[in-house]
């Protein structure tokens, strides 16, 4: 059985197609150099930046190993260029972490292949947001319209009585809803098995859904719902079966969504209504996540009420499982494994959380966040982030969603709408959420007489009888606990720091393009090499080591992101790319060494962080060995043989302590990070010598962190990473 995200590397999947901006590979001969600078992609994309102020500081001019009488001179040599008198604000450390043992990975995602597909095909399909809020797989279905086949005029499947077709009730992205009537056999009932007027939903045999077989919703009804004899909130399925070139499910006939009440109510809904819709919805999703499923994808128009004129008309319903997943594996009955990639999205932009926008493994706050969002939206009848078009819409959004804090979202609302959004954007990833403690926020926003209530609240009441044995503790705890998402935008230095044996290091910033060479110089003459480089406001960082292990260096800056034909001189000569940095301005400094145990490198310039290149590479079997930032652009070294048996990306527009903890708990360390001012990129990588001390740590300080560093030398940790970019504080 596939794993849907434990690990990191997807093998056994064609790579999505790869739009490859700048792409310049190391030529393993000089035949092969030329091929690959007019390879497609590379040359006609690449466009140099002026070369009007083109003054490398230092090239071409290799540097022998550090003499170990050099290496032995203690480690304590501290220069700070025109960075004295900055130095001085006290720093915020945060993030410190000791790892000493590595745990090995827990529990994979138990999830049926035709899941992992389906969650395939809809990554990346983000809708048009101003659609009222389309599913990323609705993309999926439009295409597919023209192709399908007429539907029948009559349905009868797996024994069920035969249906006339009636009206359409809704299309989504997979499937079309028509209301069927009732022709032989069955009772009277307004609902169950023999209805006179049912659902039938349609999917083509042929659609993406179907690609293995029946809908993969099926299978989530039947392992979770239907075989329980139905769930609370969930329509029943009564009979499933295809028939010609469709696949047909008979529930249960419903109403109207809330997407269409909140029209009908003039695109705005009393508080009363949402508190109820509320209570009831949060019960509806403690019980979808009680089977082990997270439902996906939360909004306005997948709840849908009971039919008018019927008992069912104040009850709501949660339709549309086939973009749930399970958050719980059956058999072990742990948690799925966390994983994060970032070019998978599912769900509705509008709706989706932050995590799934990042394209992290969906859990049960992921749910409950996009609940928080169709809330606001019925109340205040708009969300901030609607409106944003194009290739990065998702990207906007998101971004838009993080930028906006909970007393703006809910500056329209009654307070519990603000204390339930802050509540359920900081559980943690595999968090058990206080339904209880949920609802009972939004009880004082619903009238005292259930019989009277807008929506039925049956379900919630039922929740509610347990929330008297909610005990203070509890609601101490949850005060107590650390925020996962809250956290004021901040930039500001990332540091990472590796245990390793006793060596010299030395480390340099706030260093002009004019006094670069004289560091680098003085560095060499004492027998260190750089390790590492980064920009803050386009002045220069500078770590030097005699610990690098490379036999010789070359550098050079340049007033382009990155300079290909530098480099690619380079690599002819086997000098391989060891560190980038890239300033705001533009320009950038690329460290290449000989003495590296890669054997073939790529790197990629792009506007968005490239996380498709790097798992197409990842199956090539390359990992990031390297990383920068010019402004909004990212770039990205990735090399062959760098002693990596595994590698993630932690990507966030905060800072990604979680994943990062996570990882750490994994087994994995930061190896290469970068930054702009809207996201932090870390990778973390496993690597195939096991490390004698594992430990590392991180910093995030505002200014450079001088003083840090000193005192992690005590403790024989050393600067192994640094960038400059967003954050949190
Ligand atoms: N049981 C039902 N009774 C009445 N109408 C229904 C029922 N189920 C679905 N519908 C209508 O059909 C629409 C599409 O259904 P559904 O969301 O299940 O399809 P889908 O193809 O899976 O959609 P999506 O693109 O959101 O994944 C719903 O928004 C709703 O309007």
């Amino acid at each position: 059985m596939p794993e849907l995200r434990s690990g990191v590397r997807r093998r056994g999947r064609a790579p999505p197609p790869l739009v490859v901006d700048r792409e310049i590979r190391r030529p393993r001969t000089r035949a092969t150099a030329k091929k690959a600078s007019d390879g497609a992609g590379s040359p006609v994309a690449w466009r140099r930046a002026s070369v009007g102020k083109a003054k490398p500081v230092a090239k071409g001019r290799p540097r022998g190993r550090p003499s170990k009488k050099t290496a032995a001179v203690a480690r304590l040599i501290v220069t700070e260029d025109e960075g004295e008198g900055e130095g001085k604000v006290s720093d915020q450390v945060k993030e410190v972490i000791v790892v000493k043992e590595v745990e090995t990975r827990g529990g994979v995602a138990a999830v049926d292949r035709r899941n992992l597909e389906l969650l395939h095909e809809v990554q990346g399909k983000m809708m048009g947001d101003d659609s009222g809020g389309l599913s990323a797989n609705k993309a999926a279905g439009q295409e597919e319209e023209g192709n399908t086949a007429p539907f029948p005029e009559k349905v009868q499947v797996g024994g069920s009585p035969v249906y006339k077709i009636d009206r359409r009730l809704g299309k989504g992205g997979f499937g079309q809803v028509f209301l069927g009537r009732r022709v032989t056999g069955g009772s009277d009932r307004a609902m169950g098995p023999g209805a006179l007027e049912v659902a039938l939903k349609f999917e083509h045999r042929n659609s993406k859904g179907c690609t293995y077989g029946p809908p993969y919703e099926w299978q989530v009804y039947r392992c979770s719902f239907t075989a329980l004899g139905g769930s609370h909130g969930v329509p029943r399925v009564h009979y499933k079966g295809r028939q010609g070139d469709y696949y047909v499910m008979v529930m249960d006939m419903l109403g109207p969504s809330l997407w269409d009440a909140w029209n009908s109510a003039g695109q705005a809904m009393s508080s009363e209504m949402v508190a109820c819709i509320a209570v009831e919805s949060i019960s509806i999703l403690e019980k979808v996540h009680s089977k082990g499923y997270v439902h996906g994808d939360v909004k306005p128009e997948n709840f849908l009420l009971g039919q008018p004129s019927t008992p069912q008309e104040k009850r709501l319903f949660l339709v549309d499982l086939g973009l749930a997943t399970k958050w719980k594996d059956a058999a072990s009955g742990q948690h799925v494994e966390y994983d994060q990639r970032p070019d998978v999205f599912r769900g509705t932009v509008r709706y989706a959380s932050v995590h799934a926008h990042l394209g992290r493994t969906a859990s049960r706050r992921d749910d409950l966040e996009s609940l928080a969002y169709t809330l606001i939206f019925l109340h205040r009848g708009r969300l901030p982030w609607q409106g944003y078009q194009g290739e990065n819409k998702s990207f906007l959004v998101c971004k838009k969603k993080m930028a906006t804090s909970p007393e703006l979202l809910c500056c329209f609302c009654p307070p519990p709408f603000k204390q339930f959004l802050e509540t359920v954007v900081n559980l943690k990833y595999d968090e058990e959420p206080n339904y209880s403690k949920l609802i009972s926020l939004f009880d004082e926003l619903i009238g005292p007489n259930p019989a009277i209530r807008p929506i039925n609240t049956d379900g919630a009441l039922k929740v509610g009888q347990k929330r008297g044995r909610l005990t203070m503790d509890e609601e101490d705890d949850s005060q107590l606990r650390k925020k996962i998402r809250l956290g004021v935008p901040a930039t500001q230095w990332i540091s990472v720091y590796n245990a390793r044996p006793p060596m010299k290091q030395r480390y340099h910033y706030n260093v002009a393009d004019s006094r670069l060479a004289q560091h680098v110089e003085r560095g060499n003459l004492d027998g260190l090499l750089i390790s590492c480089v980064a920009s803050c406001t386009n002045l220069w960082a500078l770590i030097m080591d005699a610990g690098t292990g490379f036999t010789s260096q070359v550098y050079e800056l340049a007033p382009c992101f990155l300079h290909k034909e530098w480099i690619m001189e380079q690599w002819e000569k086997n000098y391989y790319i060891s560190s980038v940095a890239g300033a705001n301005n533009g320009s950038s400094i690329v460290v290449m060494s000989k003495g590296t145990q890669y054997t073939q490198q790529s790197y990629k310039v792009s506007e968005f962080f490239p996380f498709k290149w790097i798992s197409k590479k990842w199956k090539e079997g390359f990992h990031v060995t390297s990383m920068a930032t010019a402004g909004t652009r990212w770039g990205v070294v990735m090399s062959r043989n760098a002693g990596f048996s595994d590698q993630v990306v932690e990507l966030d527009f905060l800072y990604p302590s979680e994943g990062i903890h996570r990882r750490w708990d994994n087994g994995y360390r930061i190896t290469s990070m970068a930054a702009t001012s809207d996201q932090a990129a870390l990778i973390l990588s496993v690597p195939k010598r096991k490390l004698g001390d594992e430990t590392q740590e991180t910093l995030r300080t505002s200014t450079f962190p001088s003083a840090h560093v000193k005192d992690k030398w005590a403790k024989n940790l050393y600067l192994a990473s640094v960038c400059y970019g967003r954050t949190v504080s």
